[in-house]
């Protein structure tokens, strides 16, 4: 079943268009890796299929119904976003955090009943923050940040996450914690959308490839047919490097060359 589609979109700024004609599909249980240099457009393209930016040419559909369609509720009942943690203003606990990723289920003035809250506790359990329930996020390190804006979108309980680089901050131990979850999403069905500048994570935990650059595709497709030196190195601008195991055959990506 496609959970989003988006056909011959433009996408941008007043005054300032970044991308056209821009087409993509994703799919219940896939993960699809947005890969591309820096400037090329990547969060722009997130926050306008998340209709946080207007789409400025083009249809954007959410199960099947034109994004514009949707109340906001309805929305944030269907997509939640992990955006880049940035310096947080407001010293919420980190519990206060995950659990307003329920209010589009309960309503903004209404107190989060039982459910909500134990379904809180299963996301900070989850990502493995339990333990920071209590501390307000701005006494939180960026990497730690990060992992209460997963549990955030684990609690909504949306049917796509759309994360921004989730991995850029982390640490080696919680990149595989954060990626571990993104594979059990797909598994529970979901569709998941993240970018990253990192080709060897995008081969290994997505289904298929978008590369972006200036604003348009350059390719898209299954990783195993997309993802080669030669199209990175045209992405990036610059020598990419494939390595091969000579004993497994699991290839690896290294910058320069
Ligand atoms: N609010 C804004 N108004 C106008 N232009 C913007 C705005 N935000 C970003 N841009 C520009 O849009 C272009 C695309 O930026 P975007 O953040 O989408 O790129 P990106 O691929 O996510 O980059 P990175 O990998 O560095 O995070 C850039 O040229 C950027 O300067």
């Amino acid at each position: 079943m496609t959970l989003l589609q988006a056909d011959a979109l433009a996408f941008g700024y007043p005054g300032r268009k970044i991308g056209r004609d821009l087409s993509l599909d994703l799919a219940a249980g896939e993960a699809m890796a947005l890969l591309g240099p820096n400037g090329g457009g990547k969060t722009t393209l997130l926050k306008t299929l998340l209709g946080l930016l207007p789409a400025l040419a083009g249809t954007i559909l959410v199960e099947g119904r034109p994004l514009a369609d949707l109340t906001a509720r309805e929305r944030a009942r269907a997509m939640a976003y992990v955006p880049q943690a940035g310096a947080s203003a407001f010293a919420f606990t980190a519990r206060a955090v995950v659990l307003m990723g329920r209010t589009s289920r309960t309503g903004l003035l209404q107190a989060p009943s039982r459910a909500d809250h134990a379904a809180a506790e299963r996301a900070l359990a989850r990502m493995g923050i339990a333990h920071l329930a209590e501390r307000p996020v701005t006494r939180l390190s960026g990497g730690e940040r990060q992992l209460v804006l997963v549990a955030r979108a684990l609690a909504q309980e949306p049917r796509i996450v759309v994360l921004d680089e989730p991995t850029a901050s982390l640490d080696f131990g919680n990149q595989g914690r954060v990626m571990a979850e993104i594979l059990r999403l797909r598994a529970d069905g979901l569709g998941l959308l993240f970018t990253t500048h990192d080709p060897n994570q995008a081969a290994r935990y997505a289904d298929r490839a978008l590369l972006l650059r200036g604003g348009s595709a350059l390719a898209a497709g299954p990783v195993g047919q997309v993802l080669d030196a030669p199209a990175l190195s045209r992405l990036y601008g610059a020598p990419v490097e494939e390595v091969r195991d000579p004993v497994s055959g699991a290839r690896a990506f290294l910058p320069g060359g």
